[in-house]
């Protein structure tokens, strides 16, 4: 956590310089929409996987730092890694430790290997003369039977290792697709029925991976226990809110507390308790875990965990483009969840306070902001800091205004339509700003930053309070589009598809970030 502390430091922002400077960039740059995509493009930057890891692993001759810590090379590293940003963190891994690295294997989604050849992104791709095995499997994010091997040698791998060796393990979002260990006598088909219902069902990660990990003989710290006794150092590209080691990718260097019972409520309240196979039951029994499962002791005691990218990050990243494109930042949170109405009337509202044309904004409207907090994910102590912001704007007249916000808001599917999360609460958010009460030109951008938002081509999309007519006088029925989920098809077929945030995959994964500009307020018509 310590490079979290460290690239988190505040930034100077009421410095009378900095202001006459951001004022007379903001006269000199181009339009808030270019600025928004710009500041995306700067998050999805700061955590590309090669990036990640060189900040965090240095050598220097035979010693490798890492989380404040120094270990000695002696040709005794291994490695090995799964999740979807894995290629890249392992080719970057492998440049910095040359040839003390004896072998590695990686489990990394099917296609990868192609897909970022045909994207350009070759620095994300192994040498030819790698030490490093390459593995594909889990094609859609589904364990399968290819992933099932990848993780089978990673066991091996792992279950060689002597006290002198040291392990490098590598993990990021959609590690627990690539590394499926069913937990005897289950199959892997049962037991990917049993988290394939309740992700229909509507599972948070949370629910999901405390069942995995539950089902699993590597989640959960099981790996980890496998490499006992070699030192383990994990870094960690974290895809989840709040960055909790025991659910991202569920956890497979950090030993599982969580006890038959919680994981019974979870598979009880998605009603799957009453039809799960016989070999599930059993796994889930009490005490089944000492009997076959190898319980980690003390897995903590020879394995440092390190988060090396987040959500956090990247808005920190984010933050910092924003100033040099003379915008004033300000991040609200990187912990935006819950369903994508609610977190549009945030931003909706959010926008209006700022925008509103009384001296003060009315207190009805803090109040409703603050109320909606806890379902949008939002500590009240971050609201009132955003809202001190955008009253400080408007006495003092700074430059546009740069509101970010990062994690995983949920849309619940009623319909047929292309679309995803991101591009459904650009849709919705735009809805918001072409109200007549919100209209003051602010700018909204929500793009994943993995590059793809839900099945379709793109990352999100770009809107503003001139959608509602753009869309009407283009003949497209907004609201008709919504009720099909149709966000993808409406961006596509409005002003020739010139709203979409298209960067094609980037190769990272650190959730989503939201780009909410607020223009001066010299600039709104204020009455
Ligand atoms: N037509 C649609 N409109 C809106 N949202 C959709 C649509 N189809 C799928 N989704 C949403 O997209 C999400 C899945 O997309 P995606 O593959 O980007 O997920 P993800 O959570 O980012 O995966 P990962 O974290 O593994 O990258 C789900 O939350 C789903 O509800
Ligand atoms: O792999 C997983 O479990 C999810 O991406 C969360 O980390």
């Amino acid at each position: 956590m310590a490079q979290i502390v460290a690239f988190s430091r505040s930034l100077h922002l009421q410095h009378p310089l900095w202001v006459s400077l951001a004022s007379l960039c903001s006269r000199s740059m181009s339009s808030l929409d270019t600025r928004a995509r710009a500041v995306f493009s700067a998050a999805v930057e700061g955590v590309q996987p090669d990036i990640v890891v060189r900040r965090s692993l240095e050598r220097h001759g035979d010693k490798l730092l890492v989380g404040g810590q120094s270990f000695t090379l002696t040709n005794n590293l291994y490695l090995v890694g799964f999740g979807k940003a894995v290629l890249g963190m392992a080719a970057e891994a492998e440049r910095i430790v040359g040839d003390h690295l004896i072998k590695g294997v990686v489990s990394v989604p099917h296609g990868i290997q192609k897909t970022l050849r045909n994207h350009g992104k070759e620095k994300m791709l192994l040498e030819n003369n790698s030490r490093i095995t390459v593995m594909e499997g889990a094609k859609n994010n589904l364990p399968d039977a290819d992933a099932q091997k990848s993780a089978e040698c990673i066991r091996e791998l792992a279950s060689g290792l002597t006290e002198k060796d040291l392990l490098l393990m590598l993990i990021s979002g959609g590690g627990s697709a690539l590394l499926p260990a069913p937990a005897p006598p289950m199959s892997l088909q049962e037991k990917q029925d049993v988290t394939r219902k309740l992700a229909a069902a509507g599972a948070t990660i949370q629910e999901l991976n405390t069942v995995r990990r539950a089902l699993s003989l590597l989640k959960g710290g099981g790996l980890a226990q496998c490499a006992n006794p070699a030192q383990v150092v994990a870094l960690i590209l974290s895809d989840v809110i709040g960055d909790p080691l025991d659910l991202i990718a569920s956890g497979p260097t950090v030993r599982s507390d969580s006890k038959p019972e919680e994981v019974w409520d979870i598979l009880d309240h998605y009603k799957l308790s009453g039809c799960l196979p016989s070999s599930v039951k059993e796994v889930l029994r009490p005490h089944y875990g000492s009997q076959v499962k190898k319980q980690p002791e003390e897995v903590k005691d020879h394995v440092l965990n390190v988060v090396i990218g987040s959500n956090t990050i990247a808005l920190e990243c984010a933050s910092c483009k924003a100033v040099e494109l003379g915008l004033r930042p300000v991040i609200l949170s990187p912990g935006i969840c819950g369903d994508v109405r609610s977190v549009s009337r945030l931003y909706g509202l959010l926008s209006r306070f700022a925008c509103s044309p009384e001296k003060e904004p009315p207190p009805e409207l803090s109040a409703e902001i603050l109320q909606l907090g806890p379902e949008v994910g939002v500590e009240s102590w971050d609201l009132c800091r955003t809202l001190n912001v955008l009253v400080e704007e408007r006495k003092e007249g700074w430059g546009a205004t740069c509101l970010l916000a990062g994690g995983e808001p949920t849309v619940q599917l009623t319909g047929k339509g292309r679309g995803g999360r991101n591009q459904e609460l650009a849709l919705r958010v735009g809805l918001e700003l072409s109200s007549d009460e919100v209209k003051c030109g602010a700018v909204f951008l929500s793009g994943g930053t993995d590059g793809q938002d839900g099945p379709t081509e793109a990352a999100g999309a770009v809107t503003d309070g001139e959608l509602m007519e753009e869309a009407t006088s283009q003949g497209l029925d907004i609201d008709g589009f919504l009720t099909n989920n149709d966000s993808f098809t409406f961006f596509s077929q409005l002003s020739e598809g010139r709203r979409l945030l298209m960067p094609g995959l980037t190769g990272t994964n650190v959730m989503d970030v939201h780009v909410m500009l607020l223009p001066p307020s010299a600039q709104r018509d204020f009455q």
